[in-house]
């Protein structure tokens, strides 16, 4: 698992190590890890100059210091001063030290065009503008160097790309795009998530010593070894019920592909047994293609409500089957609620739940859901009384400030994670938001990020596809937050190893699951204890 630390967390950490190592010693280890790794990226790119941006703060001193080492090397060296005060703006030994290795000096307020030509002809670009003391977006002096930063300079950030907000909460066009970032100790929110990811590169973490393994993350990210330990393997006590029996409502005379793909990959998981409940059409296609699932309703340790699932069709099976889904929202059973389903949610489930929409579905689940008038109290799922919202939980439906005004799938997309958090809030649930980077947030857990899956993977059915894999994992016994996570990543390697860099259908994804997590649980048997 790959655990982000928030700025304050590793603040912490940096000042008890600090205490124990003598002066400068943490900016040295950083330094030396940042140069080696710019040393052989400068040997790939088959690069020759390099120069440093330095701002104001230790983030500059990191790169001065890396700028040394580089020059000493051999390297034809540089850095640009960014803060105005120039030279008695930066850290004062890291630039005695790059400049006594032979680094050419440019102060950027002096001598703006010296700085940016320096900047436009370097092979190798390290960004030491600003680190996790920096606020969010670029100066204007900082972004002009940024702007003249040639198109096949390779860009190595320093700690994060800078402009980028260390939280990774806020958004930020105006931030330096990197190839590749070295960050020191721990990875940052902002590696991880939406708002920074894209612009992160590729990430490195150099061992500065400093301890947070017993610190709480604030964001994580499930790995291929989690698979081994995590994923649901029976023993020989097990029987089909013990291992979990899932129920999928899904499917309808519309959309009936819906419940092939979320059952084939629910067998696919290895559920212990499937029970499927459905219109005709789709239980002559389940039948087909999944002939090892039971159709009709029947005792199940966790449901999957929603996929393909018309919420409008008026025929007797198709209100039966509404029935059934309504029942099994109300029910004190787990349940991963998807697309259709998500349009039966009013509020909170007092069971463990995991709603699993796109950037457009949250934005209309939240939009209706806050705009609920207060004091209604028809929270239960339909009404049929078992599991009746949580009164006094907090006024389910009174919702944060912001309640009562339109979200679009546009605000959504700008902010995912906010979004995210609020429908977790208002819910109870988990709330796994499709997209790049799924997001899995859970109140009270580190929010979970997994972007595994390449963009072939949007399209239509995959969502099919990942609901299956969750209702397995969830009537296997597994946590909201730990099934989602889980089927994420497993649904994204999937499609990772089905594309192969080509194209990509859902039914591919689906098929390809068992094959994973065989091959992901054989790599846990074969890893070093
Ligand atoms: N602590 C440790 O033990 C270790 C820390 N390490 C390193 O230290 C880094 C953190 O260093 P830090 O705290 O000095 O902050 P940092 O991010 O360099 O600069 C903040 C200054 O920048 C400025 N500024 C702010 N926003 C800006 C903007 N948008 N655009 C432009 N300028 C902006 C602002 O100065 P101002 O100009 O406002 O006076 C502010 O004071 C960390 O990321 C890691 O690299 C490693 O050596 C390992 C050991
Ligand atoms: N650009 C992308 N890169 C990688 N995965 C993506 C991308 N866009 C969407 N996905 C994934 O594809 C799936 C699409 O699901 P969904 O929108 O529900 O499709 P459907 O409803 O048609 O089944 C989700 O798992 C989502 O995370
Ligand atoms: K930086």
């Amino acid at each position: 698992m790959i655990r982000a630390h928030s700025v304050e967390s590793v603040r912490t950490a940096e000042a008890a190590a600090m205490a124990k190592l003598p002066e400068g010693e943490l900016m040295s280890r950083a330094a030396h890890g940042l140069a080696e790794v710019a040393a052989a990226r400068l040997t790939d790119v088959e690069g020759t100059t390099v120069v440093g941006l330095v701002g104001a703060g230790n983030n500059g001193g990191d790169t001065l210091y890396a700028i040394a080492q580089l020059a000493e090397s051999g390297f034809a060296s540089a850095v640009v001063l960014v803060p105005s005060a120039g030279r008695s703006g930066v850290h004062a030994a890291g630039l005695q030290a790059a400049e006594s290795a032979g680094a050419v000096v440019h102060v950027a307020a002096d001598d703006a065009q010296d700085a940016v030509e320096a900047t436009a002809e370097a092979d190798l670009v390290l960004d030491g503008i600003v680190g996790i003391g920096g606020q969010p977006g670029l100066r204007p002096e900082a972004a002009r160097l940024v702007d003249a930063i040639d198109d096949d300079a390779w860009v190595i950030a320093v700690d994060l790309a800078s402009g980028l907000d260390p939280a990774g909460e806020a958004g930020e066009d105006d931030a330096v795009w990197a190839d590749e970032t070295v960050t020191f100790g721990t990875p940052k929110p902002v590696h991880l998530l939406p708002a920074g990811e894209a612009a992160t590169g590729r990430l490195t973490v150099v061992d500065i010593g400093i301890e947070v393994d017993d610190v709480p993350a604030t964001v994580e990210r499930l790995t291929w070894d989690d698979v081994a330990r995590m994923w649901p393997v029976p023993d020989r006590g097990d029987d089909k019920y013990s291992r979990g029996v899932l129920g999928v409502v899904a499917g309808s005379e519309a959309y009936p592909g819906a419940a092939v793909l979320c059952s084939t990959a629910a067998a696919e998981a290895g559920v212990g047994m499937l029970r499927y409940v459905g219109t005709p059409t789709p239980v002559a296609l389940v039948h087909q293609a999944v002939p090892e699932a039971v159709v009709g309703q029947g005792r199940v340790q966790a449901w999957v409500v929603g996929p393909g699932l018309d919420t409008e069709a008026d025929t007797a099976e198709a209100r039966a089957q509404l029935a059934a889904a309504r029942e099994a929202l109300a029910s004190d059973l787990p349940a991963i609620v998807d697309a259709g389903g998500l349009a039966l949610v009013e509020g909170r489930r007092a069971a463990p739940t995991v709603l699993t929409p796109h950037a457009g579905e949250l934005a209309r689940l939240l939009t209706r859901l806050e705009s609920a008038p207060a004091g209604t109290d028809d929270r239960t799922q339909g009404g049929s009384g078992a599991a009746a919202g949580t009164p006094g939980a907090g006024g389910p439906l009174s919702g944060p400030a912001d309640a009562g005004t339109e979200v679009t799938a546009a605000d959504v997309k700008a902010d995912p994670l906010r979004h995210a958090r609020r429908l977790a809030a208002l819910t109870g649930a988990t709330v796994l938001l499709k997209g790049a980077t799924t997001l899995v947030v859970t109140e009270g857990e580190p929010v979970r990020s997994q972007a595994d899956a390449p963009p072939w993977l949007a399209t239509a059915g995959a969502g099919d596809v990942l609901s299956g894999v969750i209702g397995s994992l969830l009537a296997a016994g597994l946590s909201p937050h730990d099934a989602a996570s889980l089927g994420a990543l497993v649904h994204g390697v999937s499609a990772d190893r089905a594309s192969g860099g080509g194209p990509l259908r859902a039914l591919a994804v689906a098929h390809g699951i068992r094959p994973t997590v065989r091959d992901l649980l054989a790599r846990g048997r074969s890893a070093p204890a």
